[in-house]
C-alpha cells in the first residue's frame, strides 16, 4: 500500500492510498478518512460509492462528511468508481467505460479484463481495508447515483455483511433505465436474466433479509424522471413489505450540493446501526 495524500482533517486524518488489487487487475487509487477515534481504538466503516465521471475525490473534496465522520467515530472509505491504466478498456461517453464501472463484474470482451468492480467492493476491498487499519469488523454502505445504485445492490446481495445501506439519487431500476441498459448490454451482454442481480428492484422482490435502507432525493434533480426512478423501488418495496425510507427532498438537483446538505443525517443513521 502507498499513500499518496496524507492531511489532517477534523482532528483526524484524510488519506488517499494506492494497492494493487487483484480483481481489477490494476492499481485502485482509495480515499480513506481515518477519525481521531482510531488513534485509540478499532473504529466501524462506512463504505461511499461515487457516481459516473467520479474518481476517489469528488466525495472527500466536495460531500463534508469528514466533520460527521469524526463526530461519530466512524471510517469512510471511498474508492475510485472504475479500473484505471493503458491497458483497461474505454468506450465513447461518460456513461461507460472509465469512471462508469457501475459496480458489476463484467463478462463480456473487453470489459470483463478489468471490470470486476461488484467483487473488488464487495470482497477485496474490505478484506485490505480489514488488514490495513483498527476496524471493527462492522460495516455499512451508502452511495450517490451511479454509486447508490452500487451501495443497494451489494447490500441486497449481502445483507448479513452490511448494518445499514443509504443512497443519494440512486439509479434503482438500471435494467429499465437507459443508464444502465446501455452499459449492462456491453457488460453483462444479451441475456438480460444475467442483469437481475445488479437492479436493486429485482433483488428486493427476492430479499431473504431486511438491511435498514434510507434513500434522499432531490425533486429538482435533472435525471429524475428518466434515469433514477425511485417510485420503481417504492412500489417494489411495498409489494414485498421491504422497510424503505425514502424521502423526497423540495428544490434539491443531482449535485454535491444535495449531497453535503443531508451527509450528516446519512452518517448518523450509519453509525447508529453500526453501534447496535
Ligand atoms: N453531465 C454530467 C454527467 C455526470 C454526472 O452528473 N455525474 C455525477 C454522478 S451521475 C450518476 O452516477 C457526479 O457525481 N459528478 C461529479 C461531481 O463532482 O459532481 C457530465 O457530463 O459530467
Amino acid at each position: 500500500m502507498d499513500i499518496v495524500e496524507r492531511r489532517r482533517c477534523f482532528r483526524g486524518t484524510q488519506l488517499v492510498i494506492r494497492h494493487a488489487a487483484a480483481r481489477v487487475g490494476c492499481t485502485m487509487h482509495v480515499a480513506v478518512f481515518l477519525p481521531p477515534q482510531a488513534e485509540t481504538s478499532a473504529c466501524p466503516v462506512l463504505y461511499w460509492l461515487s457516481g459516473l465521471t467520479c474518481t476517489e475525490q469528488n466525495f472527500i473534496t466536495k460531500a463534508g462528511a469528514q466533520r460527521y465522520a469524526a463526530e461519530h467515530g466512524v471510517i469512510l472509505v471511498a474508492p475510485d468508481t472504475s479500473p484505471r491504466g493503458a491497458d483497461v478498456a474505454d468506450a465513447e461517453g461518460y456513461d461507460i467505460g472509465l469512471g462508469a464501472g457501475f459496480y458489476v463484474n463484467a463478462t463480456e470482451a473487453p470489459w470483463a479484463a478489468h471490470y470486476q468492480m461488484a467483487a473488488y467492493v464487495e470482497r477485496e476491498l474490505p478484506a485490505f481495508i480489514d488488514a490495513n487499519f483498527r476496524t471493527t469488523g462492522r460495516q455499512s454502505i451508502l452511495g450517490h447515483s451511479m454509486g447508490g445504485h452500487g451501495a443497494l445492490t451489494i447490500a441486497l446481495r449481502n445483507p448479513r455483511a452490511y448494518a445499514s445501506v443509504s443512497a443519494f439519487s440512486p439509479i434503482v431500476a438500471p435494467t429499465q433505465v437507459p443508464w444502465g441498459r446501455k452499459v449492462f448490454a456491453a457488460y453483462l451482454g444479451p441475456d438480460e436474466s444475467t442483469w437481475q442481480a445488479y437492479d436493486a428492484c429485482a433483488l428486493v422482490a427476492n430479499a431473504e433479509a431486511h438491511v435498514p435502507m434510507r434513500i434522499d432525493q432531490g425533486t429538482a434533480d435533472e435525471f429524475l424522471h428518466t434515469q433514477l426512478r425511485p417510485e420503481l423501488l417504492q412500489a417494489a418495496c411495498q409489494r414485498v413489505g421491504y422497510p424503505l425510507d425514502l424521502r423526497m427532498q423540495e428544490g434539491y438537483d443531482h449535485s454535491y450540493y444535495f449531497i453535503a446538505s443531508f451527509i450528516g443525517e446519512h452518517i448518523a443513521f450509519h453509525a447508529e446501526a453500526l453501534r447496535l
